[in-house]
């Protein structure tokens, strides 16, 4: 009867209550769904009694809180309980206010602590593979490969499109081997302006160069101990390419300015959304320095062949964010996720990490509902997303394989052919038209072709926009207008 009540009472809050009059039950609940956000237990049940569940939970690593109902307001056992762990407890029978109170209160600590957790294992080096959800057949041979990998100190690449979650694969493979704990120092060598590359990887020498007032040490010396993550490391220039060569056949490296070489020992994970044999065998990447770092590869799949990781995916995120914002949202309606199952997530899981951050943050509701992804829903109709979308990242309009994906822009890059804008490859000042028609050339690089995003960006009209493309001859571009 009690039991009865206390679920109808959870059931109309908008929790989905599970009922069992069983110790040993509960457990098994417990133990094969870890999603559940709270359970309340009675101390009192046969066999399996509710002190001896909790036990059970804490000797199995079973986080989900627990509220403790008793009959009698025995201060003993309440604080033997409270001790044990229990997030809250009341005295039969109680108040339906108090009962969901006790409820929310629970699952928000619960996220929080899940959220919590994650970080603290994130910043210690210690991500382990149950921070990585990877249920889906497709990253079987990524995971296995991962174990693996964890086991030894080879070096590994990792390959995989933009955003598939390869960093998170590193930290993983580091948080599971004898590394664990070590520094893990990530370095994107793609951001790393051309003439930074080699301080900033090996350290420099005080006088080393104008500005180097004092004895800097570089990422390599950082993470002496523990692993080095170079991601995009095609994009190293070949100066680069040597120094890194050297650092894998002799454990050396060389500060800019130093007379003599220092020992490191680092294991180095690289990764590249680009295929890099590719990049070798157009002469852009050494090939002695690809068969060093590609002694052991790992493929990580793009989430659109993995759909069946989706749902954990997004529950994992809404458990952060709703956290992190101090929302209180159970899940995801079914026609909401179906929504996100279809999409092919160009941007991988970091774009569905992004796209379900911006509906927490929007929501009014306790679920996140199909009206919450306007964006997602923009881009499966075909209609235009950009003037909806409010990326913090840069997101490809289209899956790009890694055997056909560009490299990524550099800063200074960019700086230099600004510098260059105004002269025409002769040398003499290009026409205003020249540059007009390189300007819009260059917002629909930046902008993936979206052309909502090329005219706002230039501060003209669509129209305007169309015209000059049909003017300058740029109407191929048009092509990618839907995304
Ligand atoms: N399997 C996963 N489980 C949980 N979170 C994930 C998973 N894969 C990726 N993420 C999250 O998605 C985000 C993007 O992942 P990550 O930075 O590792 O991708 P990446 O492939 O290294 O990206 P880039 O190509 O841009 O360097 C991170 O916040 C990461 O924690």
């Amino acid at each position: 009867m009690q039991l009865r009540l206390t679920a109808e009472v959870a059931n109309r809050a908008g929790f989905r209550a599970v009922t069992t009059t069983g110790g040993a039950e509960a457990l098994s609940i417990l133990r094969s769904d870890r999603s559940m956000g709270a359970v309340i237990l009675d101390l009192v049940m046969p066999e399996v009694d509710g002190m001896a569940v909790m036990e059970a939970m804490a000797r199995e690593g079973l986080t989900t809180p627990v509220i403790i109902q008793t009959a009698t307001a025995s201060l003993e056992t309440v604080v033997t309980a409270m001790r044990q762990g229990a997030a809250d407890y009341f005295v039969k029978p109680v108040a339906p206010e108090r009962l969901v109170v006790s409820l929310r209160n629970a699952i928000k600590l619960d996220t929080l602590e899940a959220a919590v957790r994650a970080e603290h294992a994130r910043r210690s080096g210690t991500l382990s593979f149950s921070d990585m959800i990877a249920e889906a057949p497709a990253m079987a041979r990524t995971v296995s490969l991962c174990a693996k990998a964890a086991k030894s100190t080879i070096p590994v690449m990792i390959e995989g499109e933009t955003g598939v979650g390869k960093e998170l694969v590193a930290r993983v493979i580091q948080g599971g081997g004898e590394r664990a704990g070590k520094p893990f120092i990530a370095v994107n060598c793609g951001a790393l302006p051309p003439n930074l590359v080699e301080s900033t990887l090996f350290g420099h020498k005080k006088g080393a160069f104008t500005g180097a007032i004092a004895d800097q040490p570089g990422k390599f010396a950082e993470a002496n101990g523990g692993t080095i993550f170079l991601d995009e490391v095609g994009d190293l220039p070949p100066e680069a390419q040597v120094k890194l060569l050297r650092v894998l056949q002799e454990g050396e490296i060389e500060p800019v300015g130093a007379s003599r070489p220092e020992r490191v020992n680092v294991r180095v994970i690289s990764a590249t959304n680009r295929r890099l044999l590719n990049l070798t065998k157009a002469g852009e990447f050494r090939e002695d320095l690809y068969y060093r770092l590609n002694v052991f590869p790992i493929y990580v799949p793009p989430l659109r062949e993995r759909r069946e990781d989706i749902a954990a995916l997004v529950d994992h995120f809404i458990a952060r964010f709703a956290a992190e914002a101090g929302k209180r949202i159970t899940g995801i309606a079914p026609g909401a996720l179906d929504l996100l199952m279809r999409y092919d997530w160009p941007g991988n899981v970091r774009q569905l990490e992004n796209t379900v951050y911006r509906a927490v943050v929007l929501t009014d509701g306790t679920t996140l509902e199909t009206a919450d992804f306007p964006q997602i829903i923009a881009q499966l109709g075909g209609r235009e997303a950009a003037l909806m979308s409010l990326d913090a990242v840069p997101v490809p309009a289209a899956p790009v394989h890694v055997d056909d994906a560009p490299p990524r822009r550099r800063q200074a890059e960019v700086e230099t052919s600004a510098q260059d804008r105004f002269l025409d490859e002769n040398g003499e000042v290009a026409t205003v038209a020249e540059i007009e028609r390189a300007l819009i050339a260059f917002a629909i690089t930046q902008h993936g072709g979206r052309m909502a995003r090329v005219a706002r960006a230039l501060g003209i009209g669509r129209s305007t926009l169309y015209r000059k493309l049909h003017e300058y001859g740029l109407t191929d571009s048009i092509d990618s207008d839907a995304a």
